[in-house]
């Protein structure tokens, strides 16, 4: 749709707030929240025994992966001071990125990353929107021969990512943008979850 007015221009953003908030109100309904309740317990139990949140994803959903590490590692709520939680985005090291994409190929980065960084109990996130990307179904497919719990946000009809996932939330919606906007509000719920049940369940505390 061609924009050439400041009403145009508005009538544009308003649609796609609209759209937005339409998807969020949509998951509302159906089994999105319980699914969510899970894995956050799920992630929760992996981090009280020890073991470690990997994440990846392309583009929108690499800068994800990142934040969501970010708030475990440091922290979420800016009231709640704890210790640092085990999490980490594989979509952070430039050098082996490259390394991989000139040697190998792309595909292979998070699936080499997976075999080299991950052990059995781990959870292994995999973030995207369509469900196809090759470097992230190796990632699955990796982490399944490893004993990790594979967790999916994906979008649309979950694509090939959906088989490789223990758990995983789908995105009713096939526009990139808008199912990247409802990743990233579960991404915050999954995140607030597990520090909520590791406090709870008294496996961390909450510092002065
Ligand atoms: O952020 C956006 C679009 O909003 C893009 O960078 C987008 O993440 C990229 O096109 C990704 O390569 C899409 O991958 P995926 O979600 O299908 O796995
Ligand atoms: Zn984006």
């Amino acid at each position: 749709m061609p924009i050439s007015t400041q009403e145009q221009a508005e009538r544009y953003a308003r649609d796609l707030f609209q759209r937005s908030l339409a998807l969020k109100a949509r998951m509302l309904e159906g089994a999105y929240m319980a699914q969510l309740a899970s894995m956050g317990q799920v992630i929760a139990n992996a981090l009280a025994a020890g073991n470690k949140l990997l994440l990846c994803g392309n583009g929108g959903s690499a800068a994800d992966a990142q934040h969501l590490a970010a708030e475990l590692l440091v922290r979420l709520r800016s009231h709640i001071n704890r210790p640092g939680l085990p999490a980490m985005s594989l979509a952070m090291d430039a050098s082996a990125m490259t390394a991989c994409g000139n040697d190998y190929s792309y595909a292979a980065y998070y699936g080499r990353m997976v075999q080299a960084l991950g052990v059995a109990g781990d959870v292994l996130l995999g973030i995207t929107t369509s469900g196809r990307s090759p470097n992230v179904l190796h990632a699955l497919e990796q982490g399944r021969k490893q004993g990790l719990i594979t967790m999916g946000l994906l979008g649309g009809d979950g694509g090939p990512a959906l088989a490789l996932c223990d758990h995983a939330l789908v995105v009713p919606d096939k526009e990139t943008g808008r199912v990247q906007e409802m990743h990233i509000t579960a991404g915050h719920v999954l995140m607030e979850l597990t520090e909520e049940f590791l406090l709870t369940q008294g496996y961390i505390e909450a510092e002065g």
